[in-house]
């Protein structure tokens, strides 16, 4: 979350400027003939030397047919994404681009693949619908500005075109996070009974679980009086179009997992923009995960926290005081609760998502045995009733089905399912925690795990989770939700619950609806 201290000081924007003035020409945009398709293959001549070039399919977005304007009647526009280094050699800063072809016919295929006559309504900025784009430039590896830049600005202003103005003014407004409260002092800013909005979210996961929460701080007591007055529709919910630039990109995964496919086929960033034009609205599952007394966020990122500490999981510091927290995706305790809080310090922060498995090679050595009670109620049982021993190696209560693309915590978890399910296993040791994660990476296996000495891998479909932690050692104290790390006090815990209640909407894929 912070910027590595050899990295030369970045320049600030405000956060409410859209720098969409400084915006260079959108894309490398070429005039070509002759474009077809085989294997897979999307090939063309370029009108002005007659050379050819070549992409994949499953590179392409999206085709744009506008046929607003009479000069523009026969043009089609092939939308792609170029996200290889190897395709970008000249600027490694800048790993994704744009490319677009401007042409006269298409291949039938492609009139098949989605096409875009119109901008879809939700980006569109009229009276009743505000639409906002917010850049969580610490996000991933920090490559959600060049994203922004390079890809969804040009991308906007190719599909949004007539909206464009003489002063160079654009229709959305843009957000860059400065701090790690940038996203929180956003979601203040939404009022419920203020037009609609669509947010186009570049970041993590963490950047969801911000602006759940940022919202939900200042606005309950003005939601509780916009319900009762107006009756919040569904459709005037907040709708986010995720972008995932974070690391592990848990809730995109899942929310996208039945049209995500293994390699070769289109990427997480080309199934985002598609999803962005061209997806379709649905409620976000949501649940709340409520801390006892006295716990607060621990966070790398608090203005009083220059960095240069990397044992801040492990120290007994203490940041924001929090009663309770929303969440889309897992909260934990136990291993997994460790492994995100002592992973997330600027060092293994550089490492991308490969910061997750060094942290855990260690706290696996370690195999703590974390002294807790576990309890949870079902729909069949509504007394709490225990969960394993006194003592745990894992404890996890998911929203979705993957933490990361090929890990699926929760093979039995749909997209928008709404359940909550709980995988627990007791302190097994290095050697049988590291099967059952395999086990994860393959498919969900683990959920079916069992060892000769009567442990085994608990999975089951609950309603609410109780966790109350009796370690003394505050590093051992802590739980997870949606990647922020809550410090309990001395016998504090978690209860997590689902919420009845529709705060936001998300985009996903019609296909996802329709299959999912
Ligand atoms: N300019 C900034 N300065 C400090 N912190 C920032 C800044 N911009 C964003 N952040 C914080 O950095 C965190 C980035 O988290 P995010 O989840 O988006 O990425 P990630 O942790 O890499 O991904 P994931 O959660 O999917 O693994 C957020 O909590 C956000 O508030």
């Amino acid at each position: 979350m912070f910027v590595n201290s050899s990295d030369p000081p970045a320049p600030t924007p405000p956060e409410s400027q859209d720098d969409a003035l400084s915006a260079g020409p959108p894309g490398a945009t070429l005039q070509v003939e002759n474009v077809q398709l085989q294997d897979g293959n999307l090939t063309w001549t370029h009108a002005n030397d007659d050379s050819s070039g070549q992409t994949t399919i499953d590179q392409v977005l999206f085709t744009i047919h506008p046929t607003r304007s009479a000069t523009q009647a026969d043009k089609y526009i092939i939308c792609c994404l170029r996200e290889d280094a190897a395709d970008n050699p000249d600027n490694p800063a800048h790993p994704t681009s744009l490319l677009l072809l401007t042409t006269h016919a298409i291949p039938d295929e492609l009139l098949n693949a989605p096409l875009l006559s119109h901008p879809p309504p939700h980006l569109q900025q009229t009276p009743h619908n505000e639409v906002d784009v917010v850049v969580s430039t610490k996000s991933g590896v920090g490559r959600a500005r060049p994203f922004w830049q390079d890809v969804v600005r040009p991308l906007l202003q190719v599909v949004l075109q007539p909206g464009h103005t003489a002063t160079g003014q654009q229709p959305w407004n843009t957000i860059i996070t400065q701090d790690a409260q940038s996203v929180r002092r956003y979601a203040k800013s939404l009022h419920p009974s203020g037009p609609s909005k669509t947010i186009i979210l570049i970041s993590g996961d963490g950047g969801v679980v911000d602006l759940l929460n940022g919202r939900e701080s200042n606005t309950d007591e003005e939601v509780a009086k916009a319900k009762a007055k107006a009756k919040v529709k569904a459709a005037k919910l907040p709708l986010l179009a995720l972008l995932p630039l974070g690391t592990a990109n848990a809730l995109f995964h899942s929310l996208h997992k039945p049209v995500e496919s293994r390699s070769p086929g289109p990427t997480l960033l080309v199934l985002s923009l598609r999803t962005l034009f061209t997806g379709t609205p649905a409620r976000l599952p949501l649940f709340k995960a409520s801390f006892t007394p006295g716990s607060h966020i621990v966070s790398h990122t608090s203005t009083a926290d220059d960095g240069s500490n990397p044992e801040t999981c492990l120290g007994p510091r203490k940041d924001t005081a929090v009663s309770h927290l929303y969440g889309a995706v897992v909260a934990s305790y136990a291993l997994h609760a460790s492994i995100v809080c002592e992973s997330d310090t600027p060092e293994y922060r550089v490492h991308g998502s490969k910061r997750f498995g060094m942290a855990a090679q260690q706290l696996l050595r370690e195999s703590h045995p974390y002294r807790a009670s576990v309890e949870v109620m079902t729909s069949s049982e509504p007394e709490y009733r225990r969960v394993g021993r006194d003592t745990h190696g894992y404890v996890l209560v998911s929203m979705v089905s993957n933490l990361e693309k090929t890990f699926t915590v929760s093979p039995g978890t749909r997209p928008l399912d709404g359940k909550l399910r709980l995988v627990q296993f007791g302190p097994v040791g290095e050697k049988k925690t590291v099967e059952v994660m395999m086990g994860a990476y393959d498919g969900g296996k683990h959920t079916l795990l069992e060892w000769e000495d009567g442990e085994k891998v608990r999975y089951e479909e609950v309603e609410r989770v109780r966790v109350v932690t009796q370690e003394e050692d505050g590093r051992w104290r802590k739980f997870c939700v949606d990647g922020t790390i809550v410090h309990v006090e001395r016998g504090g815990g978690m209860v997590v619950e689902a919420v009845e209640e529709a705060a936001f909407r998300v985009l996903v894929d019609e296909r996802v609806l329709l299959h999912g």
